[in-house]
């Protein structure tokens, strides 16, 4: 039978800017949700000197994720960040030699057991921002989106980096995060001006350079350090960056290598990280009967001791509102793929939609989330139970994709989920939540990831919790309690 082809819709683009003025570059992903409202599961657009097609359906995006002639493509945001980090495994290339080598000597220490190895230290940058909100009282406002930033980005440092960023004791960032910032923020913007308008402007990219180098030097002084005083070997991914070694070729990861994956880690970790658990506090807040749920199962859970890596695997809503809250807000907006052919050659999908070889292929993550075929009539709605373990199994194929497809799917999804659950659990454990505005709706701010915006909480400490003993309970399980006074040196 004759194939069927029609025409890919999309609004029509203008001489040299294309379809810049289609999307609102302070909100790119709500202008492609937009989009898809008007020109359905398939559409494309003309930004940054190419044509990208872009997928927001459930039926398209699963052929094209199951297809093995699709792979990930380097290109927009991702292209600008490999020129930060060229050996990050994040922006490696298909095919790429240091990203098979790097994830075939990381991926033990990210699996759900080693990532356990990591519990203390994410307990000890949670116990931080615990103190810091109880110890400020009901009455502090919180801009919570900032505070998870804090939490997010000093466990990455101390788990991957060896270091501290001390982010809950500085009034201002310290240079490192914010020189760090303003990389992402300026790679951001220029992912979808076209080439030759960046390249006009100087001072931005002097700025942009002296930046990545003091990030660079900054990352290779502890790479250096380490290598010089390999003493103090815990099971971080810093550790293992140093010590491990391809178990295929036997090499060692090299400093530049490292350097260039501390970096990829601290920005695919902490912005991710913390709109996750910024959403999930604010979809809590405003769905009553699932904050109820939460809490009654963390104080089943939990009682009013200190968490422990055992308690996640009892903690079934707790994950389930964290898989719905990655669903409605994935911090991810696309996975960007490309078909593996000339360019010249074509390709179709859905059998009637023809793409070129190489050509930009955007699943979008936020439409195919709320994809009523996957997830219901209610698939706006915050529902948790429909991502308890029974129900989340019988999602269709694909349906759900925050962390990613296949051999590029995220590697620090276990580490993510374990630090989410823990935090959301003590949370909740210790703390009731309102935002400052009771009439708060959810607003997102500009950037690579779906990030929250004006979010203002006030953190009141549940009654029988109080700040003077918190610091105790964050560490002691309930039925090892010692007195207080026993904590308290030379008493
Ligand atoms: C809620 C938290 C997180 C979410 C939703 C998330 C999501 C994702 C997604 C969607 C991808 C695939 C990107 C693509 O195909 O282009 C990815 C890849 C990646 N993520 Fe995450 N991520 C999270 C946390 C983390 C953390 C904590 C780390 C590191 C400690 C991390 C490190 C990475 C790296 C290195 C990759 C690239 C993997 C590769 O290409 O081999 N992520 N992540």
């Amino acid at each position: 039978m004759a194939e069927t082809i029609v025409p890919i819709p999309g609004p029509p683009p203008l001489p040299l800017i294309g379809n810049l003025r289609d999307i609102d570059l302070n909100n790119t992903i709500q202008s492609f949700e937009r989009l898809a409202e008007t020109y359905g599961p398939i559409f494309k657009l003309y930004l940054g000197g190419s044509e990208r097609v872009f997928i927001t359906n459930h039926e398209l995006a699963n052929e094209v994720l199951s297809r093995k002639d699709f792979v990930k493509k380097i290109t927009g945001a991702t292209e600008h960040l490999a020129k930060v980090m060229p050996e990050g495994i994040l922006t490696a290339t298909h095919g790429q030699e240091s990203w098979g080598l790097t994830r075939r000597t990381l991926n033990p220490v990210f699996t759900r057991g080693a990532v356990k190895e990591m519990f203390p230290e994410m307990l000890d940058i949670a116990s931080q921002l615990v103190l810091k909100w109880a110890r400020f009282g009901p009455d502090e406002e919180f801009d919570v989106q900032e505070e998870f930033t804090r939490l997010s980005m000093d466990t990455i440092a101390l788990c991957a980096m060896g270091t501290r960023f001390n982010s809950f004791y500085r009034e201002n960032q310290a240079e490192f995060v914010q020189r760090f910032g303003d990389i992402f923020n300026e790679v951001q913007r220029r992912s979808n001006r076209p080439e030759w308008y960046t390249s006009m402007m100087w001072e931005a990219n002097r700025l942009l350079d002296e930046n990545i180098q003091f990030v660079r030097d900054f990352c290779g002084e502890l790479v250096a350090e380490r290598r010089a005083n390999p003493a103090e070997k815990k099971n971080t991914i810093f550790d293992a960056m140093v010590n491990r070694r391809d178990p295929v070729s036997g090499k060692e990861l090299s400093s530049s290598t490292i350097t260039d994956n501390m970096i990829t880690f601290l920005f695919a970790g902490h912005d991710t990280t913390s709109g996750l658990l910024s959403f999930v506090l604010a979809h809590l807040i405003m769905n009553p009967e699932a904050y109820a749920k939460l809490q009654e199962e963390v104080d089943r859970v939990l009682g009013d001791g200190a968490i422990t890596p055992d308690h996640l695997n009892e903690l079934h809503y707790t994950r389930a509102c964290l898989r719905e809250t990655l669903r409605l807000e994935p911090p991810s907006p696309g996975l960007v793929l490309m078909p593996l052919a000339e360019p010249h050659e074509r390709v179709v999908i859905g059998g009637k939609y023809v793409i070129q070889g190489g050509q930009t292929t955007v699943v979008l993550i936020p439409t195919l989330h709320r994809d009523p075929d996957s997830f219901g009539p209610d698939a706006n709605e915050f529902k948790p139970e429909r991502m308890l373990e029974e129900n989340f199994k019988k999602l269709p194929k694909n349906a759900f994709k925050p962390f990613g497809n296949g051999q590029r799917s995220c590697i620090g999804n276990e580490f993510a989920t374990q630090q989410a659950m823990m935090v959301t659990a003590i949370l909740f454990q210790k703390f009731d939540f309102e935002f400052v505005d009771p009439g708060y709706e959810l607003q997102y701010q500009p950037s690579i990831h779906r990030k929250a915006k004006d979010l203002y909480i006030q953190a009141r400490l549940r009654p029988g919790v109080d700040a003077t003993s918190l610091n105790r309970d964050l560490f002691y399980p309930g039925n090892q309690r010692r007195p207080l006074v026993d904590a308290v040196p030379g008493t």
